[in-house]
């Protein structure tokens, strides 16, 4: 195994083979071409500040992004709270924004909304530099009966079951972003 790697390329098969395919390519294209969608007919008038949250957004900001045709101005943000674990802890701040918040129209871009503790902790930062209004698009919602109270994505992309999910962005303890479909993790990989 290569030094520094954490799970073995069998490790990793074994994970995707007996993985349930919720979402497949056609279905997460469909689900991003929806998001873009809502976001225009809601946001294009607003110069919107577009924040992908580092690292789940970058799948689904990426493919995005090409079809909202409207200005809107692009940064990041970096908090974390999953660690290359399949359990959510405390949110860690790695990046904030660049870019002036201070009367904008945000979008937070995420890959999947969960607990919601991340969301609640950017929609809180967010307000506190003063942005305007802050809106939120997901790739994958996860209806969870643990969720934050009253966090709902304003766009949504699909939905996914109570399950530990990955592909199109989200990672299976840092691996499998880059699959194209969305995948439920067996029972017994979920710790
Ligand atoms: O709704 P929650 O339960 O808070 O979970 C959602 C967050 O968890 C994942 O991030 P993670 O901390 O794994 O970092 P990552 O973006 O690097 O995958 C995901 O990208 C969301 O940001
Ligand atoms: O089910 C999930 N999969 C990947 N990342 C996540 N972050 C929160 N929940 C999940």
């Amino acid at each position: 195994m290569p030094q520094g790697v954490a799970l073995t390329e069998d490790e990793l098969s074994g994970v995707v083979a007996r993985a349930e395919c919720l979402h497949d390519a056609a279905a997460v294209a469909a689900g991003i071409e929806r998001l873009a969608a809502e976001i225009t007919a809601k946001l294009s008038a607003t110069q919107p500040l577009v924040l992908g949250v580092m690292t789940g957004a970058i799948v689904p900001l990426g493919r995005l992004l090409p079809y909202l045709q409207f200005p809107l101005e692009l940064d990041y943000i970096h908090a974390t709270r999953y660690h290359k674990s399949t359990i959510g802890r405390e949110l860690v701040w790695l990046a904030r924004p660049q870019t002036p918040l201070r009367g904008r129209t945000v979008l937070l871009v995420d890959d999947i909304l969960d607990e919601g503790h991340t969301f609640k902790g950017l929609l809180d930062a967010c307000r506190e530099e003063g942005a305007e209004a802050v809106y939120t698009a997901v790739l994958a919602d996860k209806p969870n009966p643990r969720r934050e109270p009253g966090m709902v994505a304003d766009f949504i992309g699909v939905t996914v079951p109570e399950r530990y999910v990955f592909g199109a962005g989200m990672d299976y303890k840092g691996y499998l972003r880059n699959l194209d479909g969305i995948y439920a993790a067996h029972r017994d990989d979920e710790d």
